[in-house]
C-alpha cells in the first residue's frame, strides 16, 4: 500500500465526524513512519478536502465524513440479522418434506464434499420442523458421525446398535446403543458411508421392518422407529449397499462453493462477518478490496473454510484492535489468511455501502473472552509484546476448537503434529510439547504472510537448527503456510528447552524433592547460592497436590535431567524413595534416592557430584556415608504398625468406628495400633496433612473412613466403613494389611 493510502487508512480507523483524529504523532507512531513524512502526506490530505484539521494543540486530523464513505467500506454491525442460512431453500423444503412425511418420514440422504453445509442443513431443518411444532422437544434428535470409529468397525457397530456383555474382549456389560437412543425420534448419520457393510445390512433392516439386534445378540430381536438422515462426502453409488441406498427415498446434493453464484457467495460472507460484528459487539470495517477477496479465493473447503477464514481475519484484527482500540474493528490486507491475501487487487468493483449502526454489547464470546483477559494481563502488569504473545495463542485455540473444519489454518490436527513432531532428534516431555505445539499453531496463525523479523540462530547448536528446519519443512508440506523463517523460532523453543531442564554437562544431577510449597527450590537456592552454580534442582510438593501430578512433574524432571549417570534424588520423608524407584523402573534410569534430606547433605552432594567418573550410585554411596541415615528414621526392628480411622469434623462417628476397626479387623493383630482424627471437608489439604504426620511417625496400613477422601489423597489403600462390611471388602482389607505387614 502506498504511504498516503496508509495515512488516509489510519485516519479512516479513527473515524469521521463524532470522531477525535489523530495527531501527527500519534500517525507516526501507529504506521512506524518518520514523523515528518507523515505530517506532509497529512497536510496533503487536507489541502485535497479529504482531511480537516481540528482547532487546538497539537493539531488533530480527521478524515471529512464524505472522503471516508468513498473508501468504499463495508461496514458490518451486529445489528444486521441475516438468516442463519444462506441459499438452500429449496433443499431445506425438500429435507423438511421428507422428515415430516407420514406416518414416520421418509429416509433422506445428503451428498457434498466437505463444508457444503450438509450437517448444517440438517440442523436447520430440525430446528424448523421443530418451530413448527411437528417435531417436538421429546422426541430425540440423535446425530453420530461413523467416521469417529472408523478404524475399529466392532466397536463403531457397538456404537450404534449396542452392545450384549460378552460380545467381544473389553465388552464387560450390556450397552444401549444410539438407534435406541433415537428411537421415536430422529437419527442423523453423518460420513455414512464409514459404516462397514454388516452395519449398513443391519441399517437396511432397521429402516425396512424396524427391527435390529444389538453386536452379540444372536435371538432377541429389538425394535426401533427412526426417522433416518444420512450425509455422504463420497459418491452414494460408490460406497453404500445398493439395498440401503435404495432405502433413501430423497437424495439431495449441496453443490461446492465454486458452482454457487456469485451473489450467493456475497451473501455468505456479509451474514459471516456480521455474525462476528454480534460476537464482537463491534462494527467491523472491511474495504471491498477485502470483501472482493472473500468472494473470489479458491475455497476448497467451501462454505465451511469460507467462515473459518473469516473468523480467522476477524480475530487478527481484533487483537490489533484490544492494542489500538478504535470505534470498529477494521480488518487490513494483513489480517487475511494467505489464500485470501492472493487474490486482493488494489482497485475494486465499487459496492455501496452499508450504514454503519451502533453495536449492542452481552453475550460471552470468543472476543469478549479475549478482551477479559487483556484487561486482567495488563492489570497484571504483563508488557504489550507478552500480551499480544499470550492473546495470539488465545485466540488460536479458540480457532482450533470452534467450528472451523476447512479452516486453512487449522488444519493442523493432532496425528499430523505428532508425526512433525517426530522429526525432533529426541522425545519431547509433555510441557515441552504442549509450548512447541502453541508455537507452531500460533505461526500458523500469522501465516506466510507475516513479515516480521525472526531471531538470529548463529548462536544456537546446529542440531536445533536442523530440527528446527525439519519441523518447518513438514508442517509446510502440509499446506500450512509458516512465515518466512519461522523455523528460527522454533529452533530458539527447543534450544532453552534444553537449557533450561538439561542435564548439566559434567556431573551427576541431584535433585531435590520435599513436601511442602516451597522447601526443596529454597533448600536448593541456597546451596546454588553457596557454591555460585546452578547444579541443584528442585521440585516442590505441595501437600494439596495429588500424587499423580507430583508423580509425573518428579518423573518428566528426572527424565529432562538425565545425562547417562544417572540422578541423586533427595527426599524429605521415606515414603518418597518409592517414587524414585517407580520412576526407575518406568524409564530405565538409575534413580537412587536418599531421606531425610538436609542442607549441609545439599552441598556435600554437590561438590562430589562432578567427581570424574562417578555416576549417581557412587555419589549416593559417597553421600550416605558421611551422612548416615538418623536414628530415628532407620526402620525399626519393630516398626509401628497402623491403621487409620478418619472421619469428617462433627459427624461423632469417630470412636464409634474406632471400636468398631479394633473388634472386627486388627483384633487379630495385636501389634496394629489404631491412630484416630478427624479432619475438615471443606479443607481438602488438612486429610493430607493428617496422613503425612501419620506417615512420619508409623507404617500406615490403610485408611478406615465413613468418607472417600478427597481426589489428591488417592495414594493411600483407603476403606469405607460400608465397603467392610461386605465379604468383598474384608478379602480387599486381608490382602492389604497381609501384604504391607511385610
Ligand atoms: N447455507 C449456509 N448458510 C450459512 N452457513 C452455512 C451454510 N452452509 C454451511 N454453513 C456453515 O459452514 C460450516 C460448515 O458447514 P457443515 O459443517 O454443515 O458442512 P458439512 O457439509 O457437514 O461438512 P463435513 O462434510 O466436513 O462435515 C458450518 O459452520 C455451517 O454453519
Amino acid at each position: 500500500m502506498k504511504r498516503l493510502d496508509q495515512v488516509r487508512h489510519a485516519l479512516a480507523e479513527h473515524g469521521a465526524a463524532e470522531a477525535t483524529g489523530l495527531t501527527a504523532q500519534e500517525a507516526s507512531r501507529l504506521l512506524q513512519l518518520d514523523r515528518s513524512t507523515v505530517s506532509r502526506y497529512l497536510n496533503h490530505l487536507v489541502k485535497v478536502k479529504e482531511v480537516e484539521k481540528l482547532p487546538g494543540r497539537p493539531v488533530r486530523f480527521r478524515m471529512v465524513k464524505s472522503a471516508l464513505t468513498s473508501l468504499e467500506e463495508w461496514v458490518y454491525s451486529p445489528q444486521n440479522h441475516p438468516g442463519k442460512t444462506i441459499g438452500n431453500s429449496a433443499e431445506i423444503n425438500e429435507a423438511l418434506a421428507a422428515l415430516l412425511y407420514p406416518p414416520k418420514g421418509l429416509p433422506l440422504l445428503l451428498e457434498g464434499e466437505t463444508g457444503t453445509g450438509k450437517t448444517h442443513l440438517v440442523e436447520q431443518v430440525v430446528q424448523l420442523a421443530r418451530k413448527q411444532e411437528k417435531f417436538s422437544p421429546s422426541q430425540p434428535f440423535v446425530t453420530f458421525n461413523c467416521s469417529e470409529y472408523a478404524q475399529n468397525p466392532e466397536l463403531l457397530m457397538g456404537q450404534l446398535f449396542g452392545i450384549r456383555k460378552g460380545a467381544f474382549t473389553g465388552a464387560a456389560s450390556d450397552r444401549t446403543g444410539l438407534v435406541e437412543r433415537a428411537d421415536g425420534g430422529i437419527l442423523f448419520l453423518d460420513e455414512i458411508h464409514r459404516l462397514p457393510p454388516a452395519g449398513q445390512e443391519t441399517l437396511f433392516h432397521l429402516i425396512d421392518q424396524g427391527v435390529y439386534r444389538r453386536l452379540g445378540e444372536t435371538e432377541l430381536e429389538r425394535t426401533a422407529s427412526i426417522r433416518l438422515i444420512g450425509a455422504t462426502t463420497e459418491k452414494p453409488d460408490e460406497v453404500l449397499l445398493p439395498t440401503l441406498l435404495r432405502r433413501f427415498a430423497v437424495k439431495l446434493t449441496l453443490p461446492p462453493l465454486k458452482q454457487r453464484k456469485q451473489h450467493e457467495r456475497e451473501k455468505l460472507v456479509d451474514a459471516f462477518f456480521i455474525e462476528e460484528a454480534r460476537q464482537m459487539a463491534l462494527d467491523i470495517r472491511l474495504d471491498s478490496r477485502c470483501r472482493q477477496a472473500f468472494v473470489q479465493y479458491p475455497c476448497p473447503g467451501n462454505i465451511g473454510q469460507l467462515k473459518g477464514d473469516v473468523q480467522h481475519a476477524c480475530a487478527q484484527a481484533f487483537l490489533r484492535h484490544l492494542h489500538q482500540p478504535s470505534p470498529a474493528v477494521s480488518i487490513r490486507r494483513e489480517d487475511l489468511p494467505a489464500s485470501v491475501a492472493s487474490v486482493w487487487k488494489s482497485h475494486a468493483d465499487s459496492p455501496s455501502p452499508i450504514a454503519p449502526l451502533r453495536s449492542d454489547k452481552g453475550e460471552k464470546t470468543v472476543y469478549s473472552e479475549l478482551l477479559r483477559k487483556e484487561r486482567e494481563l495488563s492489570a497484571r502488569g504483563w508488557s504489550r509484546d507478552e500480551r499480544i504473545r499470550e492473546l495470539k495463542l488465545m485466540a488460536n485455540r479458540y480457532l482450533k476448537q470452534g467450528p472451523l473444519p476447512g479452516s486453512q489454518h487449522c488444519r493442523l490436527e493432532n496425528h499430523d503434529l505428532q508425526k512433525v513432531l517426530s522429526h525432533l532428534p529426541q522425545p519431547l516431555l509433555q510441557g515441552q510439547r504442549e509450548a512447541l505445539e502453541s508455537l507452531i499453531h500460533s505461526l500458523a496463525v500469522e501465516g506466510e504472510q507475516a513479515n516480521r523479523p525472526f531471531p538470529e540462530t548463529e548462536s544456537l547448536q546446529e542440531k536445533y537448527q536442523q530440527s528446527a528446519q525439519a519441523v518447518a519443512k513438514a508442517i509446510t508440506a502440509k499446506n500450512i503456510p509458516l512465515p518466512k523463517d519461522a523455523w528460527k523460532e522454533i529452533a530458539h523453543l527447543l534450544s532453552a528447552f534444553s537449557e533450561s531442564d538439561s542435564a548439566p554437562s559434567d556431573g551427576v544431577p541431584v535433585l531435590i524433592v520435599t513436601h511442602g510449597e516451597s522447601t526443596a527450590s529454597s533448600i536448593a537456592q541456597v546451596a546454588n547460592a553457596l557454591l555460585g552454580d546452578e547444579r541443584i534442582y528442585a521440585v516442590d510438593m505441595p501437600l494439596h497436590q495429588p500424587a499423580s501430578v507430583a508423580h509425573q512433574r518428579v518423573s518428566d524432571r528426572i527424565q529432562a535431567l538425565h545425562g547417562g549417570k544417572g540422578v541423586l534424588l533427595l527426599v524429605d520423608i521415606g515414603s518418597l524413595t518409592t517414587m524414585g524407584e517407580d520412576i526407575s523402573r518406568e524409564h530405565g534410569i538409575s534413580v537412587h534416592t536418599l531421606s531425610n534430606v538436609t542442607l549441609s547433605m545439599v552441598i556435600h552432594a554437590a561438590r562430589k557430584a562432578r567427581t570424574p567418573g562417578w555416576d549417581a550410585k557412587k555419589l549416593a554411596h559417597s553421600v550416605r556415608e558421611r551422612f548416615p541415615e538418623p536414628i530415628s528414621s532407620l526402620v525399626p526392628a519393630h516398626p509401628r504398625l497402623v491403621v487409620g480411622v478418619l472421619c469428617p469434623q462433627g459427624e461423632g462417628a469417630l470412636t464409634t468406628l474406632h471400636d468398631w476397626v479394633k473388634q472386627n479387623l486388627t483384633g487379630k493383630y495385636k501389634e496394629i495400633e489404631i491412630w484416630t482424627s478427624e479432619w475438615n471437608p471443606d479443607q481438602s489439604e488438612s486429610y493430607r496433612e493428617i496422613l503425612y504426620q501419620w506417615q512420619q511417625s508409623g507404617n500406615l496400613l490403610a485408611v478406615v473412613g465413613t468418607h472417600s477422601p478427597p481426589e489428591t489423597c488417592s495414594d493411600i489403600p483407603f476403606f469405607s466403613a460400608w465397603e467392610l462390611l461386605q465379604a468383598e471388602g474384608i478379602q480387599r482389607w486381608n490382602e492389604q494389611i497381609n501384604r504391607n505387614r511385610g
